[in-house]
């Protein structure tokens, strides 16, 4: 899932964005409650009508980015205060308020409202923020009136494996349509985020959507599927797109570097994207340089193209029985 925070994946169209073969984009309750607020979206027929996407969206539900993005915050067994970046005002979002905000934003997939902890942290605020996180979870079932509206539960746990299976069992008792595995993605290393998937995605539903939040890289997205994996969203084809760089078959090229002034190739003759179809590396390296802002267009759209290209090769290699060898470079099998 691309990321669209503000109800737009930046610098691109629906149109544009449709081209790349993204299906469903991420947009954040936090943000758009903020700013211009779920009213205006409601207003303007919801968050599909409102931004012209007609495809699948997902929101998250808040938690994650008062403590990531806001300063100033409290965390209580009723919600998190915190103050509004925009005029200094307090504002307190609870299970309850995050679902409402949810509804009535209308996203198709709705991220129940948890506790995600920072890292490194000790087991015992773990155990704490897995437990409240379990009993808003609860709250926010009760909240949620609205079955077209998928909530989605968010297992926590930290790096502790038998928090993570404890919380996995109890939300799977629940039955809920989807599950996320949070609180990774976090600062720690890689080879973290590996052992926690592999730990908690096999214990969830294998007939629900699994969906690890904030991830990934390659190594990470084809590690995850690996374990069972069905959904992803990352912020990275976006964000280094907007710095000028580009994602050319898993390595990582900034534009401006000097070995692109003349080459007149595209960035990746495979590619079937707009921006490949059209434009050479000498082309994209003169607008990066020169912050033309429809370098951050073309490198999105490639970006995005790139990845989701990806994970259609390895549902490709899955359904051919080659996944594991096909993907032995990511899957860091090959010299184990
Ligand atoms: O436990 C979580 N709960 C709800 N949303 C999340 C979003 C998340 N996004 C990342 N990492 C990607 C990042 C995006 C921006 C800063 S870190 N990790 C995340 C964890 C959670
Ligand atoms: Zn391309």
């Amino acid at each position: 899932m691309p990321v669209g925070t503000l109800a737009n994946v930046k610098t691109l169209t629906p149109a544009q964005l449709r081209d790349t073969g993204a299906q469903m984009i991420l947009s954040n309750t936090y943000h758009l409650h903020l700013q211009p607020g779920e009213g205006i979206v409601a207003g303007g027929g919801g968050l599909h009508k409102f931004m012209g996407w007609d495809g699948p969206i997902l929101t998250d539900s808040g938690g994650f980015q008062v403590f990531s993005l806001s300063e100033m915050r409290k965390i209580s067994e009723r919600g998190v205060k915190f103050r509004s970046p925009h005029d200094g005002q307090i504002i307190e979002l609870t299970p309850e308020r995050s679902i409402e905000i949810q509804n009535t934003l209308g996203a198709d997939i709705i991220m129940a409202f948890d506790e995600c902890p920072p890292y490194p942290v000790s087991r015992e605020e773990v155990e704490t923020a897995t437990e409240r996180t379990y009993r808003w979870l609860l709250r926010c079932i009760e909240t949620h009136k609205r079955p077209e509206q998928a909530l989605f539960g968010i297992v926590q746990g930290g790096i502790y494996s038998d928090l993570r299976s404890r919380a996995a069992n109890a939300l799977t008792e629940l039955d809920l349509p989807g599950y996320a595995i949070g609180g990774v993605s976090v600062g720690e290393e890689p080879e973290l985020i590996h052992e926690i998937v592999r730990v908690t995605a096999p214990l969830l539903p294998v007939n629900k959507p699994r969906y690890l939040m904030g991830v990934g890289t390659y190594r990470e997205i084809a590690i995850a599927i690996a374990a069972g994996i069905d959904l992803f969203d990352c912020v990275i084809p976006t964000r280094w797109a907007r710095h000028g760089t580009a994602m050319v078959r898993g390595e990582r090229w900034n534009l401006k570097n000097a070995r692109f002034r003349e080459d007149f190739q595209p960035l990746d003759a495979d590619c079937p994207c707009y921006t490949c179809k059209n434009f050479t590396r000498a082309y994209i390296s003169h607008l990066v340089r020169s912050q033309e802002i429809l370098a951050y267009t073309l490198l999105s759209i490639h970006n995005i193209t790139e990845i989701i290209h990806f994970t259609q090769k390895i549902r490709q290699s899955i359904l051919q029985g080659s996944f594991a060898t096909d993907f032995a470079r990511w899957l860091n099998t090959d010299n184990s």
